[in-house]
C-alpha cells in the first residue's frame, strides 16, 4: 500500500544556493497535516514543488505511488492547490470561474456542471455562484480559491497560509471549512501561525532553514518539552533557600499574590513531596500548577537547534 503522499530526498537550489535540502516525509491518510517553518524556511519552495509548478533539483514526490517525474499529467490530477495568493480572474463570475478551473485539471466535460454544484455548496457560496468575483469580500474569494482546489476531488490538497489577510471572523469559517474538507482529503496546510496548526493539525512537518527538523503527531510537539515549572501558592510562604533545599529544585521566583515559580528538573514525585513538606512545616499550600512550555516554545527551541550546512 502506497503513501498518500510521498516526498523523497527532495532538494531545491536557486542559482546558487539551496532553498530546500533531503526533504523527506509522508502523508498516509486524510487529515491535516500542518507545514510549518519561519519566513523563508523553505514551506513555498516544498509546496510549489509537490503542486508541480517548479521541478526540483533532486527527489522525487509521488501520490498513491505515482510519480510525478514518470506521469506529470496523472500526478497533477491528484493534486489541488490554493497558493498564498488565490488564483481568481476577478472579472469572472464565481461559476464561470470554478468551470474554468475544472476544464484546467482536464475535467471530462459531462461531470464538470455537478462537479461545480458540488464544491458551491461544500463552501457555501451557492448563493454567491453568479457574483462577479471582484465584488466577493476576501472571506469568500478565499473560499472559491479553495474550491478551485478541490473541484476535481484530489487525493491531496495542498494550502499556502490559507487564512492570511482575512478578518477573524472569516478566519473562523474558513478553519471550518478546511476541517471538513480535511474529512475526506488529505491536506497539506502551510502556516507560521502555531495556533492555527494546534488547532487544525493531526501531524506536523515543520522546516527551518530548507530542513525538516521535526515531523510527527502534534501531541509529540506539544510534548517534546517537559514541564519545568510550577507556580505554587501558600500563605505562609518559606524562605527561598528553605524551597532551594529540597532535592530537585534549581531555583525560585517570588511572585505577587504568596505565589512562588519554581524551577526543576523534569521529575514526576517533586509536587508531591513539596505537599507533604508544606504540610509538615505548615506553609498553608492552596495551589499548585504545572506550567508546561507552548508551542511558540518548542518552534523556538526546534528552530535554534536548526542550521542548514
Ligand atoms: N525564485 C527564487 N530565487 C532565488 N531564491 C529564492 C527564490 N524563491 C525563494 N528563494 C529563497 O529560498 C529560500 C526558501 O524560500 P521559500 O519561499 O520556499 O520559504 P517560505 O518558508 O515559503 O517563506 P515565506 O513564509 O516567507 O513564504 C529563501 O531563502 C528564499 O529567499
Amino acid at each position: 500500500m502506497h503513501p498518500i503522499l510521498k516526498v523523497e530526498n527532495l532538494s531545491h537550489r536557486y542559482a546558487s544556493s539551496w532553498a530546500i535540502r533531503e526533504i523527506n516525509f509522508e502523508i498516509n491518510d486524510a487529515g491535516v497535516i500542518g507545514l510549518l517553518g519561519s519566513n523563508g524556511a523553505g514551506k513555498s519552495t516544498t509546496m510549489n514543488i509537490i503542486c508541480g509548478t517548479l521541478l526540483q533539483t533532486e527527489g522525487n514526490v509521488s501520490i498513491n505511488g505515482l510519480s510525478m517525474k514518470d506521469d506529470p499529467i496523472a500526478y497533477k490530477k491528484q493534486i489541488g492547490f490554493l497558493p498564498q495568493q488565490a488564483p481568481v480572474y476577478l472579472d469572472f463570475t464565481v461559476q464561470e470561474y470554478l468551470e474554468y478551473a475544472a476544464q484546467l485539471r482536464l475535467m471530462d466535460k459531462r461531470m464538470i456542471k455537478g462537479a461545480v454544484d458540488e464544491v458551491l455548496e461544500k463552501t457555501s457560496i451557492t448563493q454567491m455562484r453568479n457574483r462577479l468575483i471582484k465584488n466577493l469580500s476576501g472571506g469568500f474569494r478565499q473560499r472559491v480559491g479553495i474550491a478551485q482546489a478541490i473541484i476535481n476531488k484530489p487525493k491531496v490538497v495542498v494550502l499556502d497560509e490559507p487564512t492570511n489577510g482575512l478578518d477573524p471572523n472569516q478566519i473562523i469559517e474558513a478553519r471550518k471549512l478546511i476541517k471538513e474538507i480535511a474529512k475526506d482529503h488529505a491536506v497539506l496546510l502551510s502556516s507560521h501561525v502555531l495556533s492555527e496548526i494546534n488547532l487544525l493539525a493531526r501531524e506536523i512537518v515543520m522546516i527551518e532553514a530548507g530542513q525538516v527538523i521535526f515531523s510527527d503527531t502534534l501531541d509529540v510537539f506539544n510534548n517534546i518539552l517537559q514541564p519545568n515549572t510550577m507556580v505554587a501558592r501558600m500563605l505562609n510562604m518559606p524562605d527561598v533557600d528553605e524551597l532551594l533545599a529540597i532535592e530537585d529544585v534549581q531555583k525560585v521566583e517570588l511572585l505577587p499574590d504568596h505565589r512562588c515559580r519554581i524551577y526543576f528538573q523534569p521529575n514526576d514525585d517533586l509536587a508531591e513531596r513539596i505537599i507533604r513538606k508544606s504540610l509538615e512545616k505548615n506553609w498553608r499550600l492552596t495551589s499548585i500548577n504545572m506550567e508546561s512550555s507552548g508551542m511558540d516554545d518548542v518552534f523556538k527551541q526546534l528552530s535554534s537547534s536548526s542550521t542548514l550546512q
